[in-house]
């Protein structure tokens, strides 16, 4: 279940703008135009994540959305939260 450093390292550089947190966390900050685009954004987030059945921490400050992913069942990172930082670059555009 939990991926070993190599595997880690190799998923993060397949999900652009993705960063290793504290040993057991990814995280990425997603820029926008305009404060609702955030908001849209964070709605698109919602609907990936409960298809994914994997959710992810998720702060608006304005027109920044940071999005945190760690498997909390796994106790650390496991393919899920690539699975998930994927389908989230996937949702994003900056307007
Ligand atoms: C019951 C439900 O399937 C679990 O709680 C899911 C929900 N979303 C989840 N999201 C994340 N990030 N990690 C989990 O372990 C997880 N488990």
């Amino acid at each position: 279940m939990r991926l070993t450093d190599v595997e880690i390292d190799e998923s993060l550089s397949a999900n652009e703008g993705w960063k290793r947190e504290d040993g057991k966390w990814i995280a990425k900050k997603y820029r926008f135009a305009a404060f609702m685009d955030a908001i849209a954004f964070v709605d698109r987030v919602a609907i990936a994540s409960e298809l994914l059945n994997h959710h992810p921490f998720i702060a608006i400050d304005y027109k920044i959305v940071t999005l945190r992913l760690t498997t909390w069942r796994g106790g650390g990172l496991t393919a899920l939260d690539f699975q998930a930082a994927e389908a989230f670059n996937n949702v994003y555009t900056s307007e």
